[in-house]
């Protein structure tokens, strides 16, 4: 064991009233917005098939013709309060946005640059007007931050030389100021997800950002802040030297999922980001490039993360003028009415504490012990559904959740083990079974086999 001195900040898993709240949001909405939405893959009539948002580099732009893209930043289109009913429909309890994207355009008027949207056409405080929207439908915000920064003169990938890290000393003061400078214009702000945290540069200022999660979280009580933004005085991210998880939630899932039978990944908080297309965070104006995932399959990772103990957070890249592409519309759309019958299985839910079984997820209120959610995604062949709960768990009733009269033929094959017959529903959609246990002390609770 090494002695780790900058590591994590915060005993985990927190237990206070901001963390319990980010847990029980467990759907969030990302949103990718920024210079990169203008040209949206696309440069001098040339496709580019990578995200959008690496346009500049994919395309090799300069600089100097890629910042002057801040002249025509000019989102007539933006309609903060409908992006907000949106998000609301769609059912999402938190919404991240990029304050700040590797390309390093700020979307809020900044004390310490210009390169932001009050020298834009637009001028006014966009980000507030969003902050404002969101949290007026009851939606938390939290604040996309890249340290990566592409336009800033001090940025530098390695600390080779006086020079650069002197200039990387400047980069850290800019750094914390613009982080300072967005929770005092923003007090509202429940979290901070950080990127652009991967090179030497950072990793050779871990205790730095141990400092910086310290006065953040001074400035304001009970932030929230990623695993990402973090790495210890050895330069290890995420995890400390000693396997120490540190920030609030481990955020390592980025369009990925963990296995759904993996266990271990219960014991933490953690988030997966996901985008719609195969890879495009900012707005793409060619959705042909790649598989789009449908409704179905982003309720499937939604349900996967409640059932493994993370949050789905599932980005949206908005256009240049302020208006989302109708596929994303359509989508938000469908989730929201899949949300409206059964976002009970997923606010203030989690880990069910059972392995997982082939028709779909487990999923547990954290409010009762006598009832366990069944999202099916699979209905088995021979219309029966094989639940194993936990020894001398006794199955009081079980039912559709949209018919909640009609109870389910149980069929006990052992200790805690059933088959519940199909009630004839014409699901086409994954749908819900609700289980009932009797309660720990019925009298009819079974003496565990003695072995
Ligand atoms: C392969 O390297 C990267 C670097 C940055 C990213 C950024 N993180 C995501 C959350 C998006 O912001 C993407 O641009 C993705 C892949």
């Amino acid at each position: 064991k090494k002695e780790v001195k900058y590591g994590q900040l915060t005993e985990l898993p927190r237990q206070d009233e901001a963390m319990k709240k980010w847990r029980s949001n467990r759907f969030g909405q990302f949103i990718h917005w920024g210079l990169y939405a203008i040209p949206g893959g696309i440069w001098e009539g040339k496709t580019y098939k990578y995200a959008a948002e690496f346009l500049k580099s994919s395309a090799g732009i300069s600089t100097a013709t890629w910042d002057s893209l801040q002249y025509q930043f000019n989102p007539v289109k933006f309609d903060a309060k409908e992006w907000a009913k949106m998000a609301k429909d769609m059912g999402v309890k938190y919404v991240t946005i990029t304050t700040k994207h590797h390309e390093g355009f700020c979307l809020w008027p900044s004390k310490y640059t210009d390169f932001d949207i009050e020298n834009t056409p637009y001028r006014k405080d966009l980000l507030g007007e969003f902050i404002k929207a969101y949290n007026e439908e009851g939606i938390d915000v939290s604040l996309y931050y890249s340290v990566l920064d592409w336009h800033h003169p001090d940025w530098r990938y390695k600390l080779n030389t006086e020079e650069d890290k002197a200039a990387f000393e400047r980069l850290k003061a800019f750094t914390e100021n613009q982080l300072l400078e967005l929770l005092e214009r923003y007090p509202t702000v429940k979290g901070l997800w950080f990127d652009g945290t991967w090179d030497q540069c950072w990793k050779d200022n871990g205790k730095f950002s141990y400092d910086l999660e310290k006065k953040l979280k001074e400035k304001n009580p009970g932030l929230i802040v990623n695993s990402r933004m973090r790495a210890d005085e050895y330069g290890s991210r995420h995890f400390d030297s000693n396997g120490v998880l540190m920030g609030d939630y481990e955020s390592g899932y980025e369009r990925r999922l963990p296995n759904p039978w993996d266990v271990a990944v219960t014991k933490n908080d953690w988030e997966c980001c996901m985008t719609i297309p195969e890879n495009q965070w900012g707005y793409h104006k060619d959705w042909t490039l790649t598989h789009i995932k449908t409704s179905n399959e982003l309720i499937e990772m939604l349900v996967q993360c409640t059932s493994q103990n993370g949050n789905f957070l599932l980005n949206f890249g908005p256009r240049g003028e302020g208006n989302f592409r109708e596929k994303e519309v359509k989508l938000a759309k469908e989730i929201g009415d899949w949300m409206d019958d059964n976002s009970s299985v997923i606010y203030n839910c989690g880990y069910a504490g059972l392995k997982k079984q082939s028709w779909g997820y487990f999923t547990k209120s954290s409010d009762s012990d006598d009832a366990i959610n069944m999202v099916v995604f699979n209905k088995p062949i021979n219309g029966k559904y094989r639940v194993k709960l936990n020894k001398g768990s006794i199955i009081k009733r079980a039912y559709l959740l949209s018919k909640p009269k009609k109870s389910f033929n149980l069929e006990e094959i052992a200790n805690g083990e059933y088959f519940l017959d199909d009630v004839k529903g014409k699901c086409k959609d994954p749908f819900v079974i609700i289980i009932e246990l009797e309660d720990k002390d019925s009298k009819k609770f079974k003496q565990k086999a003695l072995t």
